[in-house]
């Protein structure tokens, strides 16, 4: 008679795995492949959604983007996968090493503790970045511990320290600019000049939020920019001529028209940055307006929230143009009446890579990569998550792609703490409004006096609140502030201002200040707190330094989303804090795992 075999389930891939307790699995493996059958089919994730592990590589496997070493389905049609006996399970996945992280130390291999992350590996949301790799970054970082050794022009140097961070001491390149500006400008050692390419080089600069991945891109190109154009002859040609007739104006005391031909560089940018929103194209064009008063150059933005005559100056003022902020459509659009527009681009930045080189932007995205490509020097993608569709998709296309990934990829900074509201229990049972309202009621309650030169000052805190639809903004808006909490809905559509007037508020560094209270009225009103309620929208690189505190009001669909959300707290070393609000229909083990991650200071997955 046969016996009935007895069942175990893998901790790692929870699958059944039935099999005859006398039979030993390892000296008889065709009993696991036979008799396996997974217990819950999890609908695998689009690569879009998951993050890459080893970044800093490109994946293995050629044009197939690493995928080779996967078990292909063998029989194809809509009824492929039924009737199998063989669980389709990715052997480089099973076995003791998957579930245990390992490195290398010394050329031993030494097992680090097991990763029990299982609710985010069933996600696979994010993966890792190997800590052999990031161990070695960490001593490339080492050397370039002032901005003085990178081969930069004295007026750059200048405008890094007297126009971006006037005032402050004891300015340090942060890890990402360590690695990306030497490499983008092709300098070998501290203090070395810079080598020349002939051929095209792209760059992915991998790095977490709020780490100045912006100026780790911008200042190279700038650079770049200011070099090419002492030798450019048709602009030292019209610098002469300009030159020539200033000085005769001044010398027959001329009071006719002046010289207005137009600047060789009009409508013709070499240096271009892709952003996915307005907001972004704004903030970026900021930072590089500060150095422009230093180093003089032109640099202007296109955004769909500008009037046409706006864009039209922007892109066709006299005095020509150098560096254009744009989202990839306007731009797109522009270039399609105007082709000679992406004629001269040298470098070409696309920041949120994972965003841009996405189904909805990547047809129009990789348009104008197409078209800057024939006199394109340099090409950077940056980004805080990579996702492996990304990754992929850069490995296939850019083989030759530099990665440049710190050590702390993927990785919300343990500054940043994070708590959890279990809004099913009482008193709010499942009213998530009335937990955010409280939640920002104790916030008030915590703040601080102002120390500052004026007495009797408190400080307002700035809060913001993600949601995950845009239809609640409002509403939950509406709500707080009903219960006295000052709150600004804000979303694509939003009516009244521009969005950059509503996020200044949140943006900017400085203090922000009320008079404190005489004495606590009845009535219920919070005076020292400013809210935001918002979606995706402000959760990409929009650089709120001044907010330390976070919302999460819905739970984040992917950790992709925990990254940027939390990222906008905690920014360039200062401290922060999450509130994630978990109801009865939230992935509370997600949220419980990835406030683990975070406490253990480790990368998402
Ligand atoms: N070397 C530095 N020292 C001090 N502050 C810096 C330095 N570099 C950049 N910053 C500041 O850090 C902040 C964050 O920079 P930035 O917006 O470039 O981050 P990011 O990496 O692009 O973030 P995200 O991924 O969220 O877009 C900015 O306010 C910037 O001025």
């Amino acid at each position: 008679m046969r016996r009935i075999p007895s069942q175990t389930v893998c901790s790692s891939c929870l699958i059944t795995i039935r099999q005859r307790p006398l039979a030993p699995r390892i000296s008889q493996p065709w009993i696991s492949e036979r008799f396996v059958s997974l217990r819950q089919p999890s609908k695998p994730r689009p690569s879009r959604m998951v993050l890459s592990n080893q970044v800093y590589r490109p994946p293995t496997g050629g044009n197939t983007g690493g995928r080779s070493s996967r078990p292909r389905r063998q029989v194809e049609g809509p009824f492929g996968a039924m009737n199998r006996t063989v669980a389709n399970i990715d052997p480089t996945r099973r076995g003791p090493r998957s579930r245990t992280a390992s490195s290398t130390e010394g050329g031993k291999k030494v097992d680090g503790p097991r990763d029990e992350r299982k609710a985010l590996k069933m996600q696979r949301a994010l993966a890792s970045v190997s800590y052999t790799k990031r161990m070695s970054l960490k001593d490339r970082m080492v050397d370039y511990d002032s901005f003085d050794y990178f081969d930069l022009l004295p007026k750059i140097k200048d405008s890094i320290y007297d126009e971006l961070f006037k005032g402050l001491v004891d300015i340090k390149p942060t890890p990402v600019q360590r690695l990306a500006l030497p490499a983008i400008m092709g300098q070998s050692a501290p203090g070395q000049p810079q080598k020349k390419s002939s051929e095209m080089e792209s760059f992915l600069l991998a790095a977490e939020t709020g780490s100045g991945k912006t100026l780790a891109y911008l200042l190279p190109a700038i650079d770049a920019l200011k070099r090419a154009e002492a030798e450019d002859p048709d602009i030292k040609a019209y610098n002469e001529r300009y030159a020539a007739e200033k000085e005769y104006q001044r010398s027959t005391n001329f009071k006719g028209k002046p010289f207005d031909e137009p600047h060789p560089t009009m409508a013709r940018p070499k240096v271009v940055i892709l952003v996915p929103t307005a907001e972004l194209a704004q903030q970026i064009m900021n930072v590089s307006k500060k150095i422009s008063h230093v180093v003089k150059f032109k640099t202007e933005m296109l955004s769909s929230d500008l009037r046409p005559q706006q864009i039209q100056r922007n892109l066709y003022g006299p005095k020509g143009l150098d560096v254009i902020v744009s989202t990839p459509h306007l731009l797109a659009s522009i270039a399609d009446s105007d082709p000679n527009i992406l004629s001269r681009v040298t470098h070409l930045i696309v920041d949120e890579a994972d965003s841009l080189l996405d189904r909805s932007f990547s047809p129009v995205t990789t348009s104008i990569i197409e078209r800057a490509m024939p006199s394109l020097q340099k090409f950077v993608c940056c980004s805080a998550t990579i996702p492996r569709k990304l990754n992929n998709y850069l490995a296939t296309t850019y083989p030759k792609m530099h990665r440049i990934t710190t050590p702390n990829l993927h990785a919300i900074p343990r500054r940043v703490q994070l708590g959890v509201i279990d809004v099913s229990r009482d008193p709010y049972r499942n009213n998530k409004d009335l937990a955010c309202a409280d939640a920002l009621y104790t916030l008030g309650k915590d703040a601080q006096n102002h120390e500052g030169p004026v007495k009797d000052e408190i400080d307002v805190r700035r809060v913001l609140v993600f949601v995950n639809e845009r239809e609640k903004t409002e509403q939950l808006a509406e709500y707080l502030r009903g219960q006295g909490i000052q709150a600004t809905a804000l979303h694509r559509d939003t009516p009244e201002k521009r969005p950059g007037e509503i996020l200044e508020v949140f943006t900017m560094a400085e203090p922000l200040t009320i008079k404190a209270p005489e004495k606590v009225g009845r009535s219920r009103k919070l005076n020292n707190v400013k809210v935001l309620v918002v979606t995706d929208l402000a959760s990409r690189g929009i650089d709120t330094l001044a907010v330390r505190h976070v919302i999460l009001y819905d739970v984040p669909h992917t950790t992709i989303d925990f990254i940027h959300r939390l990222g906008r707290a905690g920014r360039m070393g200062r401290r922060g804090r999450g509130i994630v609000l978990a109801g009865n229909d939230d992935r509370k083990d997600v949220v419980a795992e990835v406030k683990r991650s975070m406490f253990m200071g480790q990368a998402l997955i």
